[in-house]
């Protein structure tokens, strides 16, 4: 059993006072969280309060440096200048935040970025759904059963039993110290060996070893490895060979949780210094987006998200006009400040190549430096013949091959792939080389809400799209 699960017996009264806002900030975070919020637990609003309290005085899960660090490196994907690779859990669970559980993604994440640099002969920027992914949109407020939907385990439990799905605020602290846990291993890995660039290159050269598809993979991985060879042997050796910069990202979807994450950065700087006016945090993680069903725009996660310095994710699904991508664009990033707002079209296999180019001229005609990420999960789940809800890896990769065909088209940047993956042997997306099939999902269908590759199919899938870079 793992994952942390610290009591929250603390006496609020003896947290100490935080410095109050500036008027002007406060102002406009009421006037945010005053508007209509979908997706919201229902819990009790006193309790709800009170463990909010107990996170305003924690320390964050991570630093408004590192959140600047992150925007830069963002620009250079918005300048078309790099390339944005996330990836992660559909849900993290407290179960599952475990030491092997959380390697598997890192080492997953790197290995793909090392065949995505090679491809796009770019730096690939690191995002994980990782330290906060504990909150999920539902479809419907019940199960199939009649209980109360699994939203997540900052919300309640998976388990299918009334008590366990009843929506728990206290689920907040232990949300923060999972994820405060989970930031501190991530740390961990990326700077030490986990992250030496010949030992994840040699786990690629295994992978190409050992998958039925390796021949395909084989041409690109020995030209990686002679690259690597010839630096060897021209003695370079750098810091960036043997460490990598993982940042965390998750949906901003629990308000009571996110709020309470708000930080005003010490040194009053934050964006402030590049033109912008806030210097102001949710810094429960590096990135944050904002999902396809709480994106009202004038609702409370959109201006919540307008008063904050995080770079910004924006889903946006086949029903959205090109009229509201641009407005979306106007009221998350009026400065235009590049690296601040990502789009994150998850249209489809069989829309993305219809419904995304009027989108994409729109944004583009505004002269706005946005980054245009592809998630080819969201659009393309369906109920496979034995009951499970899962995603086919052809699928995909159309609808990410469709993604590169219309920024060709328009001649815009193909930024980067938004992906659920783990990085574990699971059977939840059928076909890749594995060639899983719906009779196979039961063996391992581990995900506590939707479908991720596994290991193989997230490198099966980062070779694909290093040929599309390519091309
Ligand atoms: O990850 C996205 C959503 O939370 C998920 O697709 C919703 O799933 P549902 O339609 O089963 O509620
Ligand atoms: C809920 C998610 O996606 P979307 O909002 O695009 O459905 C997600 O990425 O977890």
């Amino acid at each position: 059993m793992g994952g942390v699960n610290w009591s929250v017996d603390v006496d609020i009264n003896q947290l100490p006072e935080l410095p109050a806002l500036p008027q002007d900030l406060r102002a406009r975070l009421d006037d945010a969280l005053s508007r209509p919020a979908l997706q919201q637990p229902s819990w009790d609003e006193g309790q709800a309060a009170a463990m909010r309290k107990v996170l305003e005085s924690v320390p964050p899960v991570c630093v408004a440096s590192e959140v600047d660090t992150l925007r830069g490196k963002l620009a250079e994907v918005a300048e078309g200048r790099a390339f944005l690779l996330q990836g992660g859990d559909c849900a993290e669970t407290f179960e599952s935040n475990t030491e092997p559980h959380i390697k598997g993604v890192v080492r997953t994440l790197l290995q793909m970025a090392v065949v995505l640099t090679y491809g796009s002969s770019m730096p690939v920027v690191k995002v994980a759904r990782i330290a906060g992914q504990y909150a999920k949109p539902r479809s419907s407020d019940t199960d199939a059963q009649g209980l109360l939907s699994y939203r997540g385990d900052m919300v309640n439990a998976l388990t299918a039993d009334e008590g366990a799905r009843r929506h728990d605020p206290s689920r907040l602290v232990r949300a923060y110290a999972n994820a405060s846990a989970a930031m501190n291993l991530v740390r961990a890995l990326t700077s030490s060996g986990t992250a030496d660039l010949h030992r994840v290159h040699e786990w690629n050269m295994e992978f190409v070893a050992q998958s039925t598809a390796g021949a395909r993979y084989e041409a690109l991985a020995s030209e990686v490895d002679r690259g690597l060879r010839f630096m060897d042997a021209c003695g370079v050796s750098d810091s960036n060979l043997h460490t990598a910069e993982i940042f965390s990202s998750h949906e901003a979807l629990v308000l009571d949780y996110e709020r309470s994450m708000l930080r005003l950065a010490d040194d009053g700087q934050g964006l402030t210094a590049k033109g912008q006016s806030s210097g102001f945090y949710d810094l429960s993680a590096h990135f944050l987006w904002i999902g396809e069903r709480t994106r009202g725009i004038d609702d409370a996660h959109v201006n919540f998200a307008a008063l904050i310095d995080n770079p910004i994710g924006l889903k946006i699904g086949p029903s959205t006009s090109p009229e509201l991508a641009v407005e979306y664009v106007n009221k998350l990033n009026p400065e235009g400040i590049p690296g601040r707002l990502t789009l994150v079209s998850r249209m489809g296999n069989d829309k993305v190549r219809e419904a995304l180019p009027p989108i994409v001229r729109a944004v583009e005609a505004t002269g706005q430096k946005v980054i245009w990420q592809c998630d080819p999960m969201h659009g393309n789940t369906h109920t496979a013949s034995t009951g499970y809800k899962t995603r086919h890896f052809d699928r995909i990769i159309d609808e990410v091959q469709g993604f590169f065909e219309v920024h060709h088209a328009i001649g815009s940047h193909p930024g980067g792939i938004h992906i659920e993956l783990t990085g574990e042997d699971v059977t939840e997306c059928l076909g890749g080389a594995q060639d899983i099939s719906d009779s196979d999902l039961y063996g391992r269908y581990e995900t506590a809400c939707d479908p991720r590759l596994n290991t193989q199919q997230s490198l099966e899938l980062s070779y694909l799209v290093a040929e599309m870079l390519r091309n």
